[in-house]
């Protein structure tokens, strides 16, 4: 059963903040969530995950997972200490320092996190040895502390540490902002690996990388706190509908490689010649 997000709305005092946000979230399912800064992502995100912070008026409902889920308990208005261990929502920050201690190892982190979902200590114990080999940290790391990690590793170690717990819905919240164009591209990857099995949870990406949002077979654009625009991520990127979308899709085509690329032309520049006498080609940037 999926996690059902519906008619979210929220308000601070006299503000609309989010207006009927819904997201429905399978197992095995991607869904990227896009948007330009203050569009909302991380006021839905936190919604899901029973954190939003106090003195916002919320309306709406959350459904979880599971059988006994057929009764329907609205889970948002409860925080996440209080929600059914069968709705666990787990968070991959943008910045692994909120997510890591600083002083524990990343491995004994990983098998306290498992303990909540294993019987015994020796399970939790292997499903440490799985999820390192699952997002590739090898075992010797596991017994540094995070500043010992270069920044992938310790992106791979949140990785683990949020799959621990069988979380239902995995949220990833600018995983790669923070990494560079070799480590963006293998932690993408890794997520794409890790996620998309139906048994699985469901991961909800939230980038405004929209070449990072192509790991998920769906997209959702919010904009001022509204969906302005959703479906597959392939259609919507290839003919966005929405003015905010085609911006968005405009400023990323402007950005990869082959159009900068692209914007540099050769100029040939009669003035200038070889030792030999042949017109030198310069190249400028035009702008
Ligand atoms: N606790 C709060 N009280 C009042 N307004 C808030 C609160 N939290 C967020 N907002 C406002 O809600 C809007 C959406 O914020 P949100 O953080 O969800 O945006 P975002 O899309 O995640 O942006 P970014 O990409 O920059 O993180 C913003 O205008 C923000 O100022």
């Amino acid at each position: 059963m999926a996690t059902l997000l519906k008619s979210l709305s929220v308000r601070a005092g006299g503000r609309q903040l989010l207006k009927d946000v819904s997201l429905a979230l399978s197992p095995g399912s991607r869904t990227a969530l896009v948007g330009a800064s203050g569009a909302g992502k991380s006021l839905t995100c936190a919604a899901l995950a029973g954190v939003l912070p106090p003195g916002l008026t919320v309306t709406g409902s959350l459904t979880g997972t599971g059988p006994e889920s057929a009764t329907a308990v609205n889970l948002l208005p409860l925080p996440a200490s209080r929600r059914p261990l069968r709705d666990r929502v787990a968070l991959v920050p943008q910045d692994p320092s909120k997510a890591l201690h600083p002083l524990t190892p990343v491995g004994r982190q990983i098998e306290l996190a498992a303990r909540t979902s294993q019987s015994t200590r020796h399970r939790a114990a292997q499903r440490v040895t799985d999820l390192l080999a699952a997002v590739g940290l090898e075992r010797r790391l596991a017994e540094r502390v995070p500043g010992c990690l270069s920044g992938g590793q310790r992106q791979r170690a949140c990785l683990a540490l949020a799959l621990a717990g069988d979380p239902t819905v995995l949220i990833a919240d600018e995983p790669t902002t923070a990494l560079d164009v070799v480590t963006r591209a293998e932690v993408l990857d890794l997520l794409a690996r890790v996620t998309g099995r139906d048994d699985g949870p469901a991961l909800l990406l939230i980038t405004h990388d929209l070449p990072a949002a192509m790991i998920c077979e769906d997209i959702v654009v919010l904009s001022q706190g509204e969906v302005v625009e959703r479906g597959a991520t392939w259609q919507v990127l290839a003919c966005p509908d929405h003015p905010v979308t085609q911006a968005m899709c405009e400023a990323a085509r402007r950005e990869t490689l082959p159009a900068a690329l692209t914007a540099f032309t050769d100029v040939r520049l009669p003035q200038a010649q070889d030792v030999d006498g042949r017109p030198r080609t310069l190249v400028r940037q035009v702008s």
